[in-house]
Protein backbone atom coordinates (compact mmCIF):
# COMPACT_ATOMS: atom_id res chain seq x y z
CA UNK A 1 0.00 0.00 0.00
CA UNK A 2 1.74 3.45 -0.89
CA UNK A 3 0.77 6.14 1.20
CA UNK A 4 0.70 9.80 -0.79
CA UNK A 5 3.46 11.89 -0.72
CA UNK A 6 2.94 15.08 1.03
CA UNK A 7 5.62 16.99 0.38
CA UNK A 8 8.99 18.46 1.29
CA UNK A 9 7.64 21.03 3.40
CA UNK A 10 5.23 18.89 5.56
CA UNK A 11 8.38 16.56 5.88
CA UNK A 12 10.48 18.84 7.26
CA UNK A 13 8.11 20.30 9.55
CA UNK A 14 7.50 17.08 10.91
CA UNK A 15 11.24 15.80 10.34
CA UNK A 16 13.24 18.80 12.55
CA UNK A 17 15.76 18.14 15.57
CA UNK A 18 16.16 15.18 17.13
CA UNK A 19 14.04 13.33 15.39
CA UNK A 20 16.00 13.46 12.28
CA UNK A 21 17.97 10.93 13.69
CA UNK A 22 15.26 8.57 14.07
CA UNK A 23 13.34 9.92 10.73
CA UNK A 24 9.87 10.09 12.74
CA UNK A 25 10.11 8.73 15.78
CA UNK A 26 9.56 10.45 19.37
CA UNK A 27 12.76 9.94 21.47
CA UNK A 28 11.42 9.06 24.82
CA UNK A 29 8.92 5.89 23.25
CA UNK A 30 12.46 4.80 21.79
CA UNK A 31 14.42 5.14 24.24
CA UNK A 32 11.84 2.87 26.26
CA UNK A 33 11.69 0.15 23.48
CA UNK A 34 15.18 -0.04 23.16
CA UNK A 35 16.12 -0.21 26.60
CA UNK A 36 13.10 -2.95 26.89
CA UNK A 37 13.81 -4.85 23.95
CA UNK A 38 17.50 -4.75 25.25
CA UNK A 39 16.42 -6.50 28.44
CA UNK A 40 14.06 -8.85 26.69
CA UNK A 41 16.78 -10.06 23.70
CA UNK A 42 19.73 -9.90 26.58
CA UNK A 43 21.22 -13.78 26.14
CA UNK A 44 22.38 -15.45 29.07
CA UNK A 45 26.00 -16.30 29.72
CA UNK A 46 25.84 -20.21 30.76
CA UNK A 47 29.16 -19.59 32.64
CA UNK A 48 27.52 -16.61 34.81
CA UNK A 49 25.17 -19.35 35.88
CA UNK A 50 26.77 -22.91 36.00
CA UNK A 51 24.40 -24.22 38.21
CA UNK A 52 21.32 -23.50 35.72
CA UNK A 53 20.07 -26.26 33.83
CA UNK A 54 20.08 -25.14 30.28
CA UNK A 55 16.77 -26.80 29.38
CA UNK A 56 13.89 -27.21 31.67
CA UNK A 57 10.74 -27.88 29.70
CA UNK A 58 10.16 -26.61 26.43
CA UNK A 59 12.39 -23.60 27.93
CA UNK A 60 16.00 -22.65 27.67
CA UNK A 61 17.93 -19.39 28.33
CA UNK A 62 17.07 -19.13 31.85
CA UNK A 63 18.79 -15.68 33.56
CA UNK A 64 17.57 -15.44 37.22
CA UNK A 65 15.46 -12.25 37.51
CA UNK A 66 16.35 -12.21 41.30
CA UNK A 67 20.66 -11.49 42.59
CA UNK A 68 19.67 -13.19 45.27
CA UNK A 69 18.66 -16.55 43.32
CA UNK A 70 22.53 -16.81 42.31
CA UNK A 71 23.66 -17.01 45.87
CA UNK A 72 21.78 -19.30 48.28
CA UNK A 73 17.73 -20.42 48.42
CA UNK A 74 15.71 -17.70 49.88
CA UNK A 75 12.10 -18.75 51.31
CA UNK A 76 9.37 -16.29 50.06
CA UNK A 77 7.88 -13.72 52.43
CA UNK A 78 4.58 -14.37 50.24
CA UNK A 79 4.37 -18.10 50.05
CA UNK A 80 6.53 -19.57 52.58
CA UNK A 81 8.73 -22.03 50.51
CA UNK A 82 11.88 -21.25 48.71
CA UNK A 83 11.21 -19.56 45.53
CA UNK A 84 13.02 -18.47 42.54
CA UNK A 85 12.70 -15.89 39.57
CA UNK A 86 13.86 -16.39 35.73
CA UNK A 87 13.42 -15.18 32.73
CA UNK A 88 13.18 -18.06 30.11
CA UNK A 89 13.00 -18.67 26.04
CA UNK A 90 10.28 -21.03 24.75
CA UNK A 91 11.88 -23.43 22.92
CA UNK A 92 8.33 -23.48 20.02
CA UNK A 93 7.45 -20.08 20.14
CA UNK A 94 11.01 -17.88 20.78
CA UNK A 95 8.98 -15.79 23.09
CA UNK A 96 10.23 -15.03 26.77
CA UNK A 97 8.30 -15.47 29.79
CA UNK A 98 9.16 -15.44 33.10
CA UNK A 99 9.34 -18.76 35.05
CA UNK A 100 8.61 -18.83 38.79
CA UNK A 101 10.08 -21.82 40.38
CA UNK A 102 9.04 -23.71 43.69
CA UNK A 103 11.85 -25.55 45.04
CA UNK A 104 11.07 -28.57 46.26
CA UNK A 105 7.50 -29.04 45.93
CA UNK A 106 5.91 -32.34 45.26
CA UNK A 107 2.06 -31.99 43.77
CA UNK A 108 0.08 -34.34 45.55
CA UNK A 109 -2.90 -34.38 42.87
CA UNK A 110 -3.17 -33.46 39.20
CA UNK A 111 -6.34 -32.12 39.90
CA UNK A 112 -4.73 -29.28 41.10
CA UNK A 113 -3.46 -28.05 37.80
CA UNK A 114 -7.74 -27.69 37.15
CA UNK A 115 -6.75 -24.20 38.71
CA UNK A 116 -4.25 -23.45 36.58
CA UNK A 117 -6.65 -23.53 33.40
CA UNK A 118 -8.93 -21.15 35.10
CA UNK A 119 -5.97 -18.74 35.73
CA UNK A 120 -4.79 -19.12 32.20
CA UNK A 121 -8.45 -18.32 30.97
CA UNK A 122 -8.27 -14.49 32.85
CA UNK A 123 -7.03 -12.06 30.65
CA UNK A 124 -7.15 -9.00 31.88
CA UNK A 125 -4.92 -5.76 30.85
CA UNK A 126 -3.83 -5.73 34.68
CA UNK A 127 -2.88 -9.21 35.20
CA UNK A 128 0.49 -10.86 34.03
CA UNK A 129 -1.38 -13.62 32.29
CA UNK A 130 -0.77 -17.09 33.73
CA UNK A 131 0.21 -19.75 30.45
CA UNK A 132 1.09 -22.82 32.32
CA UNK A 133 2.94 -24.59 35.04
CA UNK A 134 4.72 -27.79 35.07
CA UNK A 135 6.55 -30.12 37.20
CA UNK A 136 10.50 -30.54 36.37
CA UNK A 137 13.41 -32.31 37.73
CA UNK A 138 15.79 -30.27 35.70
CA UNK A 139 16.85 -28.43 38.57
CA UNK A 140 18.12 -31.83 40.67
CA UNK A 141 14.56 -31.20 42.53
CA UNK A 142 11.33 -31.62 42.49
CA UNK A 143 9.77 -28.05 41.70
CA UNK A 144 6.55 -26.78 39.82
CA UNK A 145 7.27 -23.86 37.61
CA UNK A 146 4.62 -21.18 36.82
CA UNK A 147 5.24 -20.10 33.69
CA UNK A 148 3.90 -15.99 33.36
CA UNK A 149 4.24 -13.23 30.55
CA UNK A 150 7.81 -11.36 30.46
CA UNK A 151 7.86 -7.79 30.88
CA UNK A 152 11.23 -6.39 30.22
CA UNK A 153 12.47 -3.99 32.76
CA UNK A 154 9.60 -4.17 34.90
CA UNK A 155 10.17 -3.29 38.47
CA UNK A 156 7.51 -3.80 41.56
CA UNK A 157 5.45 -1.07 43.46
CA UNK A 158 7.60 -2.18 46.37
CA UNK A 159 10.88 -1.77 44.72
CA UNK A 160 9.62 1.23 43.20
CA UNK A 161 8.28 2.74 46.53
CA UNK A 162 8.51 1.32 49.68
CA UNK A 163 11.70 -1.09 49.95
CA UNK A 164 13.70 2.09 50.96
CA UNK A 165 11.48 3.06 53.48
CA UNK A 166 10.95 -0.48 55.18
CA UNK A 167 13.85 -0.47 57.55
CA UNK A 168 14.80 -3.58 59.23
CA UNK A 169 13.99 -2.92 62.82
CA UNK A 170 16.54 -4.91 64.85
CA UNK A 171 15.55 -5.05 68.70
CA UNK A 172 18.66 -6.22 69.34
CA UNK A 173 20.81 -4.20 67.46
CA UNK A 174 24.08 -3.21 69.25
CA UNK A 175 23.88 0.57 67.90
CA UNK A 176 22.07 3.00 69.75
CA UNK A 177 21.65 4.71 66.67
CA UNK A 178 19.31 2.32 65.36
CA UNK A 179 15.87 2.20 65.16
CA UNK A 180 13.77 0.59 68.05
CA UNK A 181 10.44 -1.33 67.13
CA UNK A 182 8.66 1.02 70.28
CA UNK A 183 5.62 2.60 69.22
CA UNK A 184 6.84 6.38 69.80
CA UNK A 185 9.90 5.58 67.38
CA UNK A 186 7.57 3.69 64.46
CA UNK A 187 5.29 6.69 64.79
CA UNK A 188 8.09 9.10 64.53
CA UNK A 189 9.97 7.61 61.63
CA UNK A 190 6.15 6.93 59.75
CA UNK A 191 5.89 10.78 59.95
CA UNK A 192 9.06 11.71 59.04
CA UNK A 193 8.53 9.40 56.12
CA UNK A 194 4.96 11.24 54.85
CA UNK A 195 6.74 14.64 55.76
CA UNK A 196 9.40 14.30 53.52
CA UNK A 197 6.98 15.70 50.93
CA UNK A 198 7.32 12.44 48.97
CA UNK A 199 3.67 11.39 49.08
CA UNK A 200 2.35 10.22 45.93
CA UNK A 201 0.24 12.64 43.76
CA UNK A 202 -3.50 12.00 45.01
CA UNK A 203 -4.39 11.54 41.38
CA UNK A 204 -1.12 8.87 40.66
CA UNK A 205 -3.00 7.13 43.59
CA UNK A 206 -6.35 6.92 41.84
CA UNK A 207 -5.30 5.86 39.22
CA UNK A 208 -3.47 3.08 40.93
CA UNK A 209 -6.69 2.30 42.34
CA UNK A 210 -8.54 2.30 39.48
CA UNK A 211 -6.10 -0.17 37.94
CA UNK A 212 -5.51 -2.71 40.70
CA UNK A 213 -9.43 -2.29 41.35
CA UNK A 214 -10.22 -3.36 37.84
CA UNK A 215 -7.77 -6.67 38.27
CA UNK A 216 -9.49 -7.58 41.15
CA UNK A 217 -12.79 -6.92 39.67
CA UNK A 218 -11.86 -9.28 36.48
CA UNK A 219 -9.85 -12.26 39.17
CA UNK A 220 -13.40 -12.12 40.93
CA UNK A 221 -15.85 -12.31 38.22
CA UNK A 222 -13.81 -15.46 37.07
CA UNK A 223 -14.98 -17.15 40.42
CA UNK A 224 -11.06 -16.61 41.97
CA UNK A 225 -8.47 -14.59 44.11
CA UNK A 226 -6.09 -13.18 44.01
CA UNK A 227 -4.87 -14.13 47.64
CA UNK A 228 -1.09 -12.49 46.81
CA UNK A 229 -2.00 -8.39 46.31
CA UNK A 230 1.33 -7.45 48.09
CA UNK A 231 3.27 -4.55 47.01
CA UNK A 232 5.84 -7.04 45.81
CA UNK A 233 3.26 -8.75 43.59
CA UNK A 234 2.19 -5.88 41.53
CA UNK A 235 4.41 -5.23 38.47
CA UNK A 236 4.93 -1.57 37.05
CA UNK A 237 5.47 -2.66 33.52
CA UNK A 238 5.31 0.80 31.71
CA UNK A 239 4.19 4.04 31.52
CA UNK A 240 2.54 3.41 35.46
CA UNK A 241 0.71 0.50 34.32
CA UNK A 242 -0.26 -2.02 37.06
CA UNK A 243 0.03 -5.69 36.66
CA UNK A 244 -0.91 -8.25 39.12
CA UNK A 245 1.65 -11.26 39.02
CA UNK A 246 1.71 -14.56 41.22
CA UNK A 247 -1.82 -15.26 40.13
CA UNK A 248 -2.61 -18.91 40.50
CA UNK A 249 0.16 -20.02 42.76
CA UNK A 250 -1.03 -20.24 46.52
CA UNK A 251 -4.28 -22.12 44.89
CA UNK A 252 -2.00 -24.81 43.13
CA UNK A 253 0.13 -24.99 46.32
CA UNK A 254 -2.93 -25.36 48.80
CA UNK A 255 -4.90 -27.27 46.16
CA UNK A 256 -6.98 -29.55 48.56
CA UNK A 257 -7.91 -32.74 46.56
CA UNK A 258 -9.84 -34.06 49.61
CA UNK A 259 -12.00 -31.31 49.91
CA UNK A 260 -15.99 -32.04 48.31
CA UNK A 261 -16.02 -28.19 47.76
CA UNK A 262 -12.97 -26.65 46.61
CA UNK A 263 -14.70 -23.13 46.34
CA UNK A 264 -16.23 -22.65 49.80
CA UNK A 265 -13.38 -20.80 50.81
CA UNK A 266 -13.42 -18.42 48.45
CA UNK A 267 -15.84 -15.57 49.69
CA UNK A 268 -13.51 -15.26 52.56
CA UNK A 269 -10.27 -15.33 49.85
CA UNK A 270 -12.09 -12.48 48.31
CA UNK A 271 -12.68 -10.89 51.33
CA UNK A 272 -8.80 -10.85 52.08
CA UNK A 273 -7.97 -9.48 48.55
CA UNK A 274 -9.98 -6.19 49.48
CA UNK A 275 -8.28 -6.09 52.90
CA UNK A 276 -4.56 -6.29 51.59
CA UNK A 277 -5.77 -3.49 48.76
CA UNK A 278 -6.98 -1.50 51.17
CA UNK A 279 -3.47 -1.84 52.78
CA UNK A 280 -1.71 -1.65 49.79
CA UNK A 281 -3.11 1.72 49.28
CA UNK A 282 -2.58 3.07 52.96
CA UNK A 283 1.29 1.98 52.66
CA UNK A 284 1.52 4.18 49.22
CA UNK A 285 -0.65 6.53 50.64
CA UNK A 286 2.26 6.81 54.04
CA UNK A 287 4.42 5.40 51.70
CA UNK A 288 6.16 3.33 53.97
CA UNK A 289 5.65 -0.12 55.15
CA UNK A 290 5.34 1.05 58.42
CA UNK A 291 2.05 2.49 57.89
CA UNK A 292 0.39 -1.20 57.91
CA UNK A 293 1.12 -1.77 61.29
CA UNK A 294 -1.35 -1.93 63.93
CA UNK A 295 -0.45 0.13 66.65
CA UNK A 296 0.65 2.95 63.78
CA UNK A 297 -2.96 2.61 62.12
CA UNK A 298 -4.20 6.13 63.87
CA UNK A 299 -1.10 8.21 62.73
CA UNK A 300 -1.00 6.18 59.18
CA UNK A 301 -5.06 7.75 58.96
CA UNK A 302 -3.63 11.11 59.89
CA UNK A 303 -1.15 11.32 57.08
CA UNK A 304 -4.16 10.37 54.78
CA UNK A 305 -6.34 12.95 56.43
CA UNK A 306 -3.65 15.59 56.01
CA UNK A 307 -2.54 14.73 52.47
CA UNK A 308 -5.61 13.40 50.29
CA UNK A 309 -8.99 13.96 50.19
CA UNK A 310 -12.20 12.41 52.19
CA UNK A 311 -13.08 10.29 49.43
CA UNK A 312 -9.20 8.66 49.47
CA UNK A 313 -9.40 8.23 53.21
CA UNK A 314 -13.16 6.51 53.27
CA UNK A 315 -12.31 4.22 50.82
CA UNK A 316 -9.40 2.60 52.77
CA UNK A 317 -11.59 2.66 55.95
CA UNK A 318 -14.08 0.43 53.58
CA UNK A 319 -11.49 -1.79 52.73
CA UNK A 320 -9.62 -1.94 55.88
CA UNK A 321 -13.20 -2.78 57.62
CA UNK A 322 -13.86 -6.37 58.15
CA UNK A 323 -17.68 -6.47 57.75
CA UNK A 324 -20.30 -3.93 56.76
CA UNK A 325 -22.92 -4.53 59.04
CA UNK A 326 -24.10 -8.18 58.18
CA UNK A 327 -22.98 -8.04 54.37
CA UNK A 328 -19.58 -8.58 52.80
CA UNK A 329 -17.36 -6.15 51.23
CA UNK A 330 -17.56 -6.42 47.53
CA UNK A 331 -15.07 -5.10 44.75
CA UNK A 332 -18.42 -3.48 42.81
CA UNK A 333 -18.98 -1.39 45.65
CA UNK A 334 -15.25 0.58 45.19
CA UNK A 335 -17.13 1.40 42.07
CA UNK A 336 -19.23 4.44 43.09
CA UNK A 337 -16.39 5.37 45.16
CA UNK A 338 -13.98 6.16 42.49
CA UNK A 339 -16.63 8.04 40.37
CA UNK A 340 -15.75 10.34 37.73
CA UNK A 341 -12.68 9.73 38.17
CA UNK A 342 -13.06 7.04 35.75
CA UNK A 343 -13.31 9.25 33.39
CA UNK A 344 -10.18 10.70 33.86
CA UNK A 345 -8.81 7.36 33.58
CA UNK A 346 -10.47 6.97 30.31
CA UNK A 347 -9.45 10.00 29.06
CA UNK A 348 -5.81 9.55 29.66
CA UNK A 349 -5.53 6.19 28.62
CA UNK A 350 -7.59 7.14 25.22
CA UNK A 351 -5.31 10.15 24.72
CA UNK A 352 -2.32 7.72 24.89
CA UNK A 353 -3.62 5.38 22.94
CA UNK A 354 -3.93 8.05 20.08
CA UNK A 355 -0.76 8.76 20.77
CA UNK A 356 0.63 5.79 20.34
CA UNK A 357 -1.36 5.19 17.13
CA UNK A 358 0.50 8.77 15.66
CA UNK A 359 3.70 6.84 16.55
CA UNK A 360 3.14 3.53 15.21
CA UNK A 361 1.81 5.66 11.67
CA UNK A 362 5.05 7.10 11.61
CA UNK A 363 7.08 3.62 12.17
CA UNK A 364 4.70 2.10 9.29
CA UNK A 365 6.08 4.70 7.21
CA UNK A 366 9.51 3.87 8.10
CA UNK A 367 8.79 0.30 7.37
CA UNK A 368 7.35 1.28 3.78
CA UNK A 369 11.04 3.24 3.45
CA UNK A 370 13.07 0.84 4.86
CA UNK A 371 11.70 -2.25 1.93
CA UNK A 372 12.57 0.47 -0.72
CA UNK A 373 15.96 0.91 0.64
CA UNK A 374 16.46 -2.70 0.51
CA UNK A 375 15.05 -3.27 -3.19
CA UNK A 376 16.75 -0.16 -4.22
CA UNK A 377 20.59 -1.99 -2.59
CA UNK A 378 19.65 -5.27 -3.74
CA UNK A 379 19.68 -4.09 -7.14
CA UNK A 380 22.16 -1.25 -7.28
CA UNK A 381 26.22 -2.35 -7.59
CA UNK A 382 24.64 -6.21 -7.63
CA UNK A 383 28.44 -8.08 -8.66
CA UNK A 384 27.05 -10.14 -10.67
CA UNK A 385 23.32 -11.58 -12.16
CA UNK A 386 23.20 -14.82 -13.84
CA UNK A 387 26.53 -14.77 -15.15
CA UNK A 388 26.38 -10.97 -16.40
CA UNK A 389 28.81 -8.72 -14.50
CA UNK A 390 27.49 -5.85 -16.14
CA UNK A 391 23.70 -6.76 -15.11
CA UNK A 392 23.41 -3.68 -12.26
CA UNK A 393 25.82 -1.46 -14.81
CA UNK A 394 23.11 -1.23 -17.65
CA UNK A 395 19.76 -0.43 -18.44
CA UNK A 396 17.17 -0.42 -15.81
CA UNK A 397 19.65 -0.62 -13.23
CA UNK A 398 22.01 2.52 -14.41
CA UNK A 399 19.02 4.41 -13.87
CA UNK A 400 18.30 3.45 -10.58
CA UNK A 401 22.41 3.56 -9.82
CA UNK A 402 22.35 7.55 -10.84
CA UNK A 403 18.82 7.67 -8.76
CA UNK A 404 20.79 6.31 -5.57
CA UNK A 405 23.80 8.65 -5.98
CA UNK A 406 21.41 11.63 -6.46
CA UNK A 407 19.64 10.48 -3.26
CA UNK A 408 22.09 9.12 -1.03
CA UNK A 409 25.26 10.95 -2.39
CA UNK A 410 24.39 14.82 -2.88
CA UNK A 411 27.02 17.70 -3.59
CA UNK A 412 27.15 21.22 -2.32
CA UNK A 413 28.52 23.56 -5.40
CA UNK A 414 31.39 23.53 -3.90
CA UNK A 415 32.08 19.66 -3.57
CA UNK A 416 30.82 19.25 0.26
CA UNK A 417 28.56 16.31 0.92
CA UNK A 418 25.23 17.64 1.35
CA UNK A 419 23.50 15.84 4.36
CA UNK A 420 19.53 15.62 4.56
CA UNK A 421 17.77 13.07 5.62
CA UNK A 422 14.38 15.05 4.64
CA UNK A 423 15.62 14.61 1.31
CA UNK A 424 16.01 11.53 1.17
CA UNK A 425 13.09 10.75 2.52
CA UNK A 426 10.87 13.19 -0.04
CA UNK A 427 12.83 11.17 -2.94
CA UNK A 428 11.58 7.83 -1.28
CA UNK A 429 8.33 9.03 -0.97
CA UNK A 430 8.19 10.30 -4.58
CA UNK A 431 9.76 7.20 -5.51
CA UNK A 432 7.17 4.86 -3.73
CA UNK A 433 4.22 7.18 -4.95
CA UNK A 434 5.55 6.43 -8.50
CA UNK A 435 4.87 10.63 -8.90
CA UNK A 436 5.24 12.03 -12.26
CA UNK A 437 7.77 14.94 -10.83
CA UNK A 438 11.06 14.95 -13.18
CA UNK A 439 14.47 14.97 -12.00
CA UNK A 440 17.71 15.33 -13.65
CA UNK A 441 20.28 12.50 -13.21
CA UNK A 442 24.17 12.91 -13.63
CA UNK A 443 26.86 11.00 -14.26
CA UNK A 444 29.51 11.01 -11.88
CA UNK A 445 31.98 11.88 -14.72
CA UNK A 446 29.20 14.55 -15.74
CA UNK A 447 28.97 13.10 -19.26
CA UNK A 448 26.01 11.99 -19.25
CA UNK A 449 22.23 13.67 -17.67
CA UNK A 450 18.93 11.87 -17.64
CA UNK A 451 16.15 13.74 -16.44
CA UNK A 452 13.43 11.23 -15.35
CA UNK A 453 10.25 11.00 -13.70
CA UNK A 454 9.71 8.92 -10.51
CA UNK A 455 7.30 6.90 -12.22
CA UNK A 456 9.76 5.80 -14.62
CA UNK A 457 12.34 4.99 -11.79
CA UNK A 458 9.74 3.06 -9.77
CA UNK A 459 8.81 1.01 -12.86
CA UNK A 460 12.61 0.48 -13.38
CA UNK A 461 12.74 -0.56 -9.71
CA UNK A 462 9.76 -2.55 -9.70
CA UNK A 463 11.39 -4.65 -13.28
CA UNK A 464 14.57 -5.34 -11.83
CA UNK A 465 13.49 -6.88 -8.75
CA UNK A 466 11.34 -8.85 -10.10
CA UNK A 467 13.63 -10.24 -12.53
CA UNK A 468 16.26 -10.79 -9.16
CA UNK A 469 13.26 -12.38 -7.76
CA UNK A 470 13.04 -14.41 -10.99
CA UNK A 471 16.83 -15.36 -10.63
CA UNK A 472 16.31 -16.22 -7.10
CA UNK A 473 13.12 -18.70 -7.17
CA UNK A 474 14.78 -20.45 -10.81
CA UNK A 475 16.12 -24.20 -10.52
CA UNK A 476 20.32 -23.96 -10.29
CA UNK A 477 20.59 -25.02 -13.68
CA UNK A 478 17.73 -22.93 -15.66
CA UNK A 479 19.04 -19.05 -13.60
CA UNK A 480 22.11 -19.18 -16.38
CA UNK A 481 19.85 -19.44 -19.36
CA UNK A 482 17.58 -16.36 -17.76
CA UNK A 483 20.94 -14.59 -18.32
CA UNK A 484 20.48 -14.14 -21.69
CA UNK A 485 17.49 -11.92 -22.26
CA UNK A 486 19.12 -9.32 -19.93
CA UNK A 487 22.50 -9.03 -21.50
CA UNK A 488 20.98 -7.71 -24.80
CA UNK A 489 19.51 -4.81 -22.63
CA UNK A 490 22.75 -3.06 -23.03
N1 LIG B 1 6.26 -11.32 34.74
C1 LIG B 1 7.37 -10.65 34.98
N2 LIG B 1 8.00 -9.98 34.00
C2 LIG B 1 9.14 -9.29 34.24
N3 LIG B 1 9.74 -9.22 35.43
C3 LIG B 1 9.16 -9.86 36.47
C4 LIG B 1 7.96 -10.61 36.31
N4 LIG B 1 7.62 -11.13 37.50
C5 LIG B 1 8.57 -10.73 38.37
N5 LIG B 1 9.50 -9.97 37.76
C6 LIG B 1 10.70 -9.35 38.33
O1 LIG B 1 11.33 -10.34 39.12
C7 LIG B 1 11.60 -9.84 40.41
C8 LIG B 1 11.35 -10.94 41.41
O2 LIG B 1 9.98 -11.29 41.38
P1 LIG B 1 9.32 -12.25 42.45
O3 LIG B 1 7.89 -12.44 42.11
O4 LIG B 1 10.15 -13.45 42.54
O5 LIG B 1 9.41 -11.39 43.75
P2 LIG B 1 9.88 -11.74 45.21
O6 LIG B 1 8.95 -10.99 46.08
O7 LIG B 1 11.34 -11.45 45.33
O8 LIG B 1 9.73 -13.30 45.40
P3 LIG B 1 8.59 -14.20 46.06
O9 LIG B 1 7.44 -14.17 45.09
O10 LIG B 1 9.21 -15.54 46.07
O11 LIG B 1 8.23 -13.68 47.39
C9 LIG B 1 10.64 -8.67 40.59
O12 LIG B 1 11.23 -7.67 41.36
C10 LIG B 1 10.34 -8.18 39.21
O13 LIG B 1 11.19 -7.08 38.92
Amino acid sequence: MYSVYSGPSSFLQSCSGQQRSSFFMNEDIRADLLQRNSVALSISDPALFPDLPTEVDHYHELVPLETHTLNHAVKSNTYGLITSTYKASNSRTGMRYCLKRIHGYRVTSAKCMSMVELWRKVQQCHLVTLREAFTTKAFGDHSIVFAYDYYPGAETLMTKYLASTAPHLDPFSSDPSAPRPYTMQKNRMLQQQAGKGCVLPESLLWSYIIELCSALRSVHSAGLAVRALDPSKVLITSRGRLRLCGGGIFDVLTYDSSSSNITALLPHYQQEDLLALGKLILALACNSLLALQRDNVSTSMDIINKNYSSDLRNLVMYLLSTTQGSRSKNIQEVMPMIGARFFSQLEAATLHADYLEDQLARELDNGRLFRLLGKLGTVVDRPELNLDSTWSETGDRYLLKLFRDYMLHPCTDDGRPWVDLAHIVACLNRLDTASHDKICLTSRDQQNVLVVSYAELHHCLETSFNELQQAALAPSSAHLLLGSSSNNEQ
